[in-house]
């Protein structure tokens, strides 16, 4: 391939399953050769090559799960530090296109063509790249099936009440988190690193070129008692009781009775001990007109 090249890996049916002809031509119109996926592995594997051949160039069509193979595959590649990503979402949630400012189809593939680029950090959960969150405990889920609408309303809250409602059947993880300058031991409800999203104060999206996961642990209570702290507060305050909030380049993460479950931007693995580390400022990513570098 030569340098210079362009080229689009798209998922054909990610999310509602009808983007495919659509934006193969407009991509196709931006020069962007284009490959569509046939099954599982295939985003990554296409990625893999495309890093291999040198690509300088990469757009995504997809949802989370077709981004995270793509991050594998340049990874795998060693190219990461060497592409200039660009997402265009055509999947169900978008969360990572979201965060960074890029909706809608056309003008996804308009910023894939000329939009500003940012460099962002990625993070490495073991071997495992990803770009907005690990979590593990009940948001899990809960994240992405919060609406849009719900979440800009009442941001964290609603992510939260979502949850605690999960959180009745769920056992808690009995934790334990290390980072170069702290410990924190103990019965936590959920656990949740985030590269491009944080999960106290306003939450939303994070500064992501700051080197720094936002790290916050939500201590195992009463589901009651943590939607009346949470209403209190608005949100997941600094100061709401219950939830201590870290910033650190490198985290470890041991189950202290058992391996932990993590979804890292939506890819579900399971860790007895896992270290998350930041690798800053890796990725060239092709950011909308919303993002905000430094949000407050
Ligand atoms: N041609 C194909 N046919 C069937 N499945 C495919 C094909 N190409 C990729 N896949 C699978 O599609 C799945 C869904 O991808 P993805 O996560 O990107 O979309 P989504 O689940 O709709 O969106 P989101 O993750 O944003 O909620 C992946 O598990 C991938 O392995």
């Amino acid at each position: 391939m030569q340098v210079g090249s362009r080229r689009c890996i798209l998922n054909p049916v990610s999310g509602t399953g009808d983007h495919a002809e659509y934006v193969t031509r407009l991509c196709r119109g931006r020069g962007f050769a284009v490959d569509h996926t046939e099954g599982e592995g295939d985003a990554l594997a296409l990625a893999r090559e495309a890093g291999e051949a040198g690509v300088s160039e990469l757009a995504v069509c997809g949802g989370d799960g077709t981004i995270n193979e793509v991050l594998r595959g340049l990874d795998a590649a060693d190219h990461l530090a060497d592409v200039t990503l660009s997402v265009i979402p055509a999947g169900t949630a978008n969360i990572l296109a979201r965060t960074v400012g890029v909706e809608g189809i056309e003008e996804a593939a308009d910023i894939a063509d000329t939009g500003e680029v940012a460099t962002v950090d990625v993070g490495m959960a073991g071997d495992e790249p990803f770009l907005v969150s690990c979590i593990a405990g009940f948001p899990a889920e809960a994240s992405v099936a919060t609406s849009s609408e719900l979440k800009e309303r009442f941001g964290t809250l609603a992510f939260l009440l979502t949850g605690a409602q999960q959180a009745r059947s769920f056992d808690g993880l009995d934790v334990r988190l290390d980072t170069e300058t702290e410990t924190w031991e103990g019965e936590a409800l959920c656990l949740l690193v985030g590269n491009a999203r944080r999960f106290v104060e306003e939450g939303g999206q994070a500064d992501m070129a700051d080197g720094l996961f936002d790290v916050a642990v939500v201590e195992r209570m009463p589901a009651g008692d943590l939607v009346s702290e949470a209403v209190r507060h608005r949100v997941l305050g600094q100061d709401t009781e219950g939830v201590t909030h870290i910033q650190a380049g490198r985290v470890t993460v041991t189950g202290r009775d058992g391996p932990i479950t993590f979804s890292r931007d939506g890819e579900v693995s399971t860790h007895e001990t896992v270290t998350m580390a930041i690798r800053p400022r890796e990725l060239s990513l092709r950011v909308g007109p919303a993002y905000e570098p430094s949000p407050e």
